[in-house]
Parts: C-alpha cells; sequence; structure tokens
C-alpha cells in the first residue's frame, strides 16, 4: 500500500461535499477525464465518493491486470445499477452473470472461432462487405462525403452475415432503423457520468431524451425480428443447404442439450434474442467508431497518410483486396492502428464490479463496489507517454522500424470479461482501412477546416460528424 486508506479501509481519494461527495464534478466535465484528473492527485487506485456510492477507480495498467486478471474470479463481474445494465437488463452477454454470461461466452468464442472451418472464414465475411463499400464509395469520389452511415452499413452487414445469416443492399430501407437503433444503444448513455449515481434521476434524466424512446420502440421490434428469424431458422434446421451462422449454430447446441435431458439449459430462443442483440450493439458501433477514427488521423495527417500507403504499396500493391496475413509485414501500419486505438480509447471505461467483499493492495473493497476500469485514463497518461495529446505512431516503432509492443495499450481490456470480438475488430479494422487506402487518398473537402479531435462520449468515444473527400488512387482492385 503506497497510499494511507481512506476511514473504511477502502482506497484513498478526496473526500468531497458531504452528501454528494464529488458528484458535481460530472456535470462540468467528462467521467473519463474527471477520472483521470482525480488519478493524478490520488495515484492509480483510488475511491471517490459520487452520490450515495464509493466507487472504485483503476488508472493503470499494473491494477487492472491485478484486478481483472489475477483477482479475476472476484473481479469479473458486472456492477449493477447503472444505466446501462437498466437497459441491457442482465440478459444477452454483456451484462450477464453466472451461467448464463459463462455459457453463452464460451460458446460464442467457440463458435467465432470455428468460422472458416464451415464455408467462410472472417475474413471472407469482411471482404465481401468491403468490397461492396468500395462501389458505394466509388460514387462519393471528389465531393464532401461524410462515410459514416456506409461504413455502419457495411460493418453491420459482416456481422448480421455471420450471426443471423442475412445481408442487405446498401440501399436497403429495412437498414437505416436497425443501424440507428444500435448505434443510439451506444450514445444514449455515459457509461460513468453523472446520472449512475441518482437513483431517481438516473431513469427520469435518461429516458426523458427523445431518443430514448425511439431506443426502447426499437429494441421491441429488434426482438421481434429476431423472433422471426428464429422461426426461419428452426424450419431449416436439417436441410442440407443452409448456411452456417451463429443462430444455425445455437440452435443446434439447444436441440442437443434438450436431447440430452437438460431442462435448465440456458440454451433458450428468449436467451438467443438478447445474445444476438447484445453482439449486435456491441460489435457494431465500436468498429465504426474505430474506422472513423481511423479515417480522421488520415486527413489531419497526409504524412502519415504518405508513409501508410507507402508500406501498403510494397506489401500490397494495388492489385488485389488486402488479407489479414499482410499486417505481419507492416509495422508501420501495425503502429498506427495501435495509436488510433490508444488516442481514440473506443471504449474508454470498463465497468465491473465484485460480488463480495475483498481486497486489492491491501485496501478493502466492499461487497458490490463499482470498479471503474479507466482505460482511456491509462492510454493518456502523461507519466507513461509523454505527449499523450500528440498522435504519433512513431511512438511503438524502435529504431529499426519494427513494432514495440507496450502492456499499456489495452483497448480490448483484459481478463475473462474482456472483449470477445477482439479479433473480429482487428481484421475488420485492417481490411477496411488498407481496402479504402488501396483505392483513394484522403484530403480535407475545400473550403472545410481540419476536423477536430474533440469527442463525444456516451459508452463510446465518437469523433464529431466530419466529412473528407476522396481522390482516386487509379488501383485496379474492385
Ligand atoms: C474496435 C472495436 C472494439 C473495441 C475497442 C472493444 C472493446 C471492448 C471492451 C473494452 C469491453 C469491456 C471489457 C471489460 O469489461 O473488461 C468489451 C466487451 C465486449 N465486446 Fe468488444 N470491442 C470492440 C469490438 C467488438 C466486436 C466486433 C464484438 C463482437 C461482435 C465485441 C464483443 C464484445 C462483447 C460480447 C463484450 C462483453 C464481454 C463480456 O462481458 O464477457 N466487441 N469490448
Amino acid at each position: 500500500v503506497t497510499h494511507q486508506p481512506d476511514d473504511k479501509g477502502m482506497p484513498p481519494g478526496p473526500k468531497g461535499l458531504p452528501l454528494v461527495g464529488n458528484l458535481f464534478d460530472l456535470l462540468r466535465e467528462d467521467s473519463i477525464t474527471f477520472f483521470a484528473r482525480l488519478a493524478e492527485k490520488h495515484g492509480p487506485l483510488y475511491s471517490v465518493q459520487l452520490g450515495l456510492r464509493r466507487v472504485v477507480v483503476i488508472n493503470s495498467s499494473h491494477w487492472l491486470t491485478q484486478a481483472f486478471v489475477r483477482q479475476g474470479d472476484m473481479f469479473n463481474h458486472r456492477p449493477r445499477g447503472t444505466v446501462l445494465s437498466f437497459i441491457m437488463g442482465g440478459k444477452g452477454i454483456a451484462d450477464a452473470e453466472d451461467r448464463v454470461w459463462r455459457e453463452s461466452r464460451r460458446f460464442t468464442l467457440h463458435v467465432l472461432r470455428d468460422f472458416g472451418l464451415g464455408k467462410q472464414s472472417v475474413e471472407e465475411f469482411v471482404n465481401r462487405e468491403l468490397h461492396d463499400f468500395l462501389e458505394a464509395t466509388q460514387k462519393k469520389i471528389g465531393q464532401p462525403y461524410n462515410l459514416h452511415y456506409d461504413l455502419a452499413t457495411s460493418v453491420l452487414n459482416i456481422v448480421w452475415h455471420m450471426f443471423v445469416g442475412e445481408r442487405f443492399a446498401m440501399e436497403d430501407k429495412n437498414l437505416r432503423w436497425i443501424v440507428d437503433s444500435l448505434e443510439m444503444s451506444l450514445t444514449l448513455v455515459e457509461q460513468g457520468g453523472f446520472l449512475n449515481y441518482t437513483p431517481v434521476l438516473q431513469f427520469i434524466g435518461t429516458f426523458i431524451k427523445p431518443k430514448a424512446f425511439k431506443v426502447g420502440y426499437n429494441v421491441i421490434h429488434r426482438l421481434d425480428y429476431f423472433t422471426e428469424l428464429i422461426e426461419k431458422h428452426k424450419v431449416n434446421l436439417d436441410n442440407p443447404e443452409r448456411g452456417f451462422d451463429f443462430m444455425y449454430q445455437y440452435l443446434l447446441e439447444q436441440r442437443r442439450q434438450l436431447q440430452q435431458g437438460k431442462t435448465d439449459t440456458i440454451f433458450t430462443d428468449n436467451q438467443l434474442k438478447w445474445l444476438v442483440s447484445d453482439l449486435f450493439i456491441v460489435g457494431l458501433d465500436t468498429t465504426v467508431t474505430t474506422l472513423r477514427w481511423c479515417f480522421l488521423f488520415l486527413i489531419r495527417h497526409p504524412e502519415i497518410q504518405d508513409k501508410l500507403y507507402q508500406e501498403l504499396e510494397v506489401n500490397i500493391g494495388t492489385d488485389r483486396l488486402p488479407t489479414y496475413e499482410d499486417r505481419v509485414r507492416m509495422p508501420y501500419t501495425e503502429a498506427f492502428i495501435t495509436e488510433v486505438f490508444r488516442y481514440g480509447s473506443i471504449t474508454p471505461l470498463a465497468m465491473h464490479g465484485n460480488p463480495e467483499e475483498t481486497t486489492l493492495g491491501g485496501y478493502r473493497i466492499p461487497k458490490r463496489t463499482w470498479i471503474v476500469g479507466n482505460i482511456w485514463g491509462i492510454h493518456w497518461d502523461k507519466k507513461i507517454w509523454g505527449d499523450p495529446e500528440n498522435f504519433r505512431p512513431e511512438r511503438f516503432l524502435d529504431d529499426d522500424g519494427q513494432i514495440i509492443r507496450s502492456e499499456h495499450v489495452l483497448p480490448f481490456s483484459v481478463g475473462r470479461r474482456n472483449c470477445l470480438g477482439e479479433s473480429l475488430a482487428r481484421i475488420e479494422t485492417f481490411q477496411f482501412l488498407m481496402g479504402m487506402l488501396q483505392k483513394y487518398e484522403f484530403g480535407i473537402p475545400v473550403g472545410h477546416s481540419r476536423p477536430t479531435t474533440k469527442f463525444n462520449c456516451g459508452v463510446t468515444l465518437n469523433p464529431c460528424e466530419f466529412e473528407v473527400l476522396l481522390t482516386e488512387r487509379f488501383a485496379k482492385v474492385g
């Protein structure tokens, strides 16, 4: 223990005002900068009173690993009572616990690994949508273009195709509400923000937003749609011509368990609906946001874009689509993507909880404490990075231009509750970035200013909307 515990034996931290603690600071500041600022004074493991809760904040990779990996059995749970947990409802996977979580997670990872043993690898799913995306962007050459929506459509199609076996034409009318409803779910609430700590206001403040009605309505609409899909899948389950998507694999597992007489199986139709719903919520906006940060930095730093293109020209060329294998020969690209993950910190907070009283670093952690892993705070720690506010891929390259791996970059968090879509997200990011760079030079449209790196803080950190100017590089890919 390097700092004295507070009077309850918990990690040290500011006292704040009577009754409310430091709660009102969160009205003036984003939760992530607030949590990082307190770490400068109180160290990387501290506690802070926010309304009725004393929250424990972790602001270093050392303590994150200690809690989520070494003491993972205790800390790999979700906090209860957050706005997000109310919306997610403890079903599905991201907010689930115990058997439902364990078995859903194991099964999902298993199916994700097995893609490729079936007819189509993850990379093929990705490249299929990349192909259509490149075609759609063709119409946007030479004019200011906000690629956000087309990108979301393509990324949605990847996961939708893998998980429920359908894909949409890019102009399909059905797409808009699905994309909007999924993206909105993550921008409705700030994961560590003010509203979480105010028992009544929490609900009024969240659900009074006009967006909330839309999100609520769309959730119902989405779940109904999944019910229809489940029925269609059941009809085709024994059809030798059927696909290999996640929903089929799930229904097969359901059948196996029922045949074995497991009446308490978690593989129910209802759980399947919530599970795929969760996978779409967490799998869409995160990836789209990552790519939007990539494109934002390309146009903010033409010199970096040139270096990326040079590496691409040597290692992939322009006659074929990229493969994920290509990346191992492309340290500059890897450094760029790592710097995007650090700077953008797409999912800035990992919120965990502990069901029982325990200790961490010698401090007492009462049962059901909220544990905030401030990933953004680690990625922006001045003591580690020196100049975190500068976008510099070079910080991850040694003198020979080889990649330096840092234990302080953990965009997917650590431990058994970490992101289970990491490899999918990495493949999507690499393929889309390379595919776009092969074909286009990215610029700032005439008369526009350089896009800002300011962000909106929901569950994900989103850059503000911006437009790019695409100029064709005359590649033969397509
Ligand atoms: C660049 C994109 C992504 C980033 C930065 C990211 C990051 C994260 C982070 C930080 C967490 C919380 C981990 C924790 O609480 O310790 C998480 C959870 C999760 N992610 Fe991702 N993610 C991304 C994309 C995806 C994709 C594409 C999928 C799959 C479709 C996915 C599926 C999940 C799931 C299911 C969880 C909850 C895991 C659990 O509670 O056991 N993510 N992600």
